[in-house]
């Protein structure tokens, strides 16, 4: 049986990993935080950590991104995307005016993941203006803080599991900004992912450029370019040991195979650069057919 690291119960994050690995026996280690969901696969408790990294409406996790790279050595071994709908969660009963709608004046401060209230900034801005927002570290959190501090004016934004869950009330479902609101996530551990086949795969790299060399960039991605390779992603993120100095994040979408893809990976190193591999895995992109 797997063990398998994950934000809390009733999260993104654990709705997705319950629906990649479903019909499958898991010992499930839910963390409040995303460092012991990563620390626990790294120090060998957990088999795999499940990992949000981008999303639909806000692009990359970045804390995500940079604990992948800087905090853990954990191979990229799946990628899925699954959809995040994000709601309002409260209780209902003490939010109500006098035709026994709800008083969205009476919520004075929402509390959830950073990226979901990033995800639902216009919902907030029409109806809740005056409430404060405090980021926590998963919708389920938000959720759980809110359960535990009635009559404090609290809402959460979060899945209707966590609302469920906690014996809340959805004060608004589907809030989010934009309708197909989805979520990256990679399952990051060292054994290889075989559980389901994709004929879609990837591989992730991390580039660092030779310093004094004008034109790096354009060598790198024409390395993969003339080859016929196709890179979907490609993101700078700081390397936090002097400003202006960057990792290249970039998602390659074929496999790294014995020929093709490590002679451009040779090509860019013969320049100076220098290349980590984070993974070559399948990618699920229609959690439909998971
Ligand atoms: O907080 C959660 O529920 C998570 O799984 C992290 C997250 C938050 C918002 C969008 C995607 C994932």
């Amino acid at each position: 049986m797997k063990t398998i690291a994950v934000l809390p119960a009733g999260s993104v994050s654990d709705e997705a990993a319950k629906h990649l690995f479903r019909g499958e026996e898991v010992d499930w280690k839910h963390h409040r935080l995303i460092s012991d969901v990563f620390l626990s696969t790294a120090s060998g408790v957990s088999d795999y950590s499940i990992v949000p990294i981008e999303n639909t409406i806000e692009g990359s996790v970045s804390l995500h991104m940079d604990w992948l790279v800087h905090e853990v050595d954990l191979p990229i071994q799946a990628e899925w995307v699954y959809p995040s709908i994000q709601n309002l969660i409260g209780r209902a009963s003490e939010l109500k005016d006098a035709s026994g709608g709800i008083d969205y004046s009476l919520i004075t401060k929402v509390v959830s993941h950073p990226v979901a209230i990033a995800q639902c900034y216009q919902f907030l801005r029409k109806h809740l203006p005056h409430a404060a927002t405090e980021p926590v570290s998963s919708t389920a959190e938000g959720v759980r803080i809110a359960q535990n501090n009635p009559g404090a004016g609290l809402a959460a934004i979060g899945t209707m599991t966590a609302a469920a869950n906690a014996g809340l009330d959805v004060i608004a479902s589907a809030i989010t900004d934009h309708d197909n609101n989805y979520t990256r996530f990679l399952l990051v551990g060292p054994a290889p992912y075989t559980a389901r086949q994709s004929d879609s795969r990837k591989t992730s790299i991390l580039v660092t450029l030779p310093e004094d060399y004008p034109g790096a960039l354009h060598q790198v991605l024409s390395a993969f370019a003339w080859r016929k390779i196709n890179l979907s992603r490609i993101e700078s993120r700081p390397t936090k040991k002097k400003l202006g100095n960057y990792y290249f994040y970039i998602d390659i979408d074929m496999a790294l195979d014995t020929v093709l893809l490590p002679s451009a990976i040779q090509e860019i190193e013969a320049i100076g650069c220098h290349v980590r591999i984070l993974g070559s895995y399948p990618s699920f992109a229609d959690y439909k057919k998971l």
